[in-house]
């Protein structure tokens, strides 16, 4: 099968899959640290900084803080520092951001001209569906936490190999709140694995939940872009990470009719609210459930 139709397959099924051998520049090559430092200039970059190497959004184990992209590059490569915020083990991750933070999605080309050169963003979509090229770049051992993208993403592995975990978003309900103890529920999620390569693509499709471990000091970047029609996506969202427009007013709505159902006493709150849940899971769930049943009928797939 010819690469453009499985990729166009994968992209349809809004199955995550890895794609091997897509050319992605000089970049492959040319990304070493010192080259990374010398090109990327003295631009200050916001970073994560923990102590540990696990990143955790929900305990906020992790500060912001500024450096030169050329000083983090080589902090983030090294396993111990002279210079440190923390402790001379602490642990570094960029997620490079745009110009204007509220205001502008990242764009390598803008923020990292000359780095840009090297990198050939995959010709997946149309040039009006790009939504941002983004850096992801870790320490060894680092661990990003488990969350979701509203957007269509292509992460590309250039240097470093990277182990990313992936569920689906009809394990949703399985995966809020990860702590074990609390909800075992956790582990009926079905777990998609896959290490990444450099040169290796991963398409993570939108709403999967996903977590990355850098088993190495690795350098990505990954791409965003809109795969719903472009009115969808909430205008102000640079991260890429903000609930479309329309699940969010639902969302809203919904939280409206839980007030307004509050007004009862709790039997009846009971009674109403399981009707609720069967309405929302007969307009909702069917649809996902033939889906589901493709979607679990085989492993991740890597294409040679
Ligand atoms: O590369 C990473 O560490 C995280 C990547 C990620 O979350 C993304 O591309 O959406
Ligand atoms: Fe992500």
């Amino acid at each position: 099968m010819g690469s453009a139709i499985f990729v166009c397959r994968k992209f349809s099924q809004r199955k995550p899959a890895v794609l091997k051998g897509v050319n992605l520049g000089p970049c492959l090559e040319k990304w070493t640290v010192e080259y990374l430092r010398q090109k990327g200039s003295d631009k200050e970059v916001k970073i994560h900084v923990s102590t540990v190497p696990q990143m955790d959004f929900l305990r906020k184990n992790f500060a912001y803080k500024t450096l030169p992209f050329s000083e983090f590059v080589k902090r983030a490569s090294e396993r111990k520092h002279s210079d440190f915020f923390l402790c001379e083990d602490e642990s570094y991750y960029l997620r490079s951001l745009g110009e204007d933070v509220r205001k502008e999605p990242a764009d390598l080309s803008r923020q990292f001209p000359d780095l840009a050169e090297d990198f050939h963003i995959p010709q997946f979509f149309t040039p009006e569906q790009f939504f941002s090229s983004v850096f992801r770049i870790s320490s060894c051992g680092l661990q990003l936490w488990t969350h979701y993208d509203v957007m269509d993403n292509l992460l590309a592995q250039v240097t470093g190999t990277k182990r990313v975990v992936l569920y689906s978003p009809q394990d949703a309900l399985h995966l809020y709140l990860p702590d074990l103890e609390q909800f075992p529920e956790f582990v009926k999620a079905k777990r998609y694995e896959c290490v990444l390569e450099p040169g290796d693509l991963l398409f993570i499709p939108a709403l999967w939940f996903h977590n990355t471990l850098a088993q190495q000091f690795g350098v990505g970047v990954n791409v965003f872009w809109r795969h719903l029609p472009a009115d969808s996506y909430d205008k102000k969202d640079p991260y890429g990470n903000k609930d479309p427009v329309a699940a969010s007013r639902a969302l809203q709505a919904l939280e409206r009719a839980l007030k307004t159902l509050d007004e009862l006493p709790a039997d009846y709150v009971d009674f109403y609210g399981r009707r609720m849940i069967q309405r929302i899971q007969k307009r909702t769930f069917v649809g996902a459930q033939v889906a589901d049943s493709i979607l679990h009928s085989g492993p991740l797939t890597k294409p040679g």
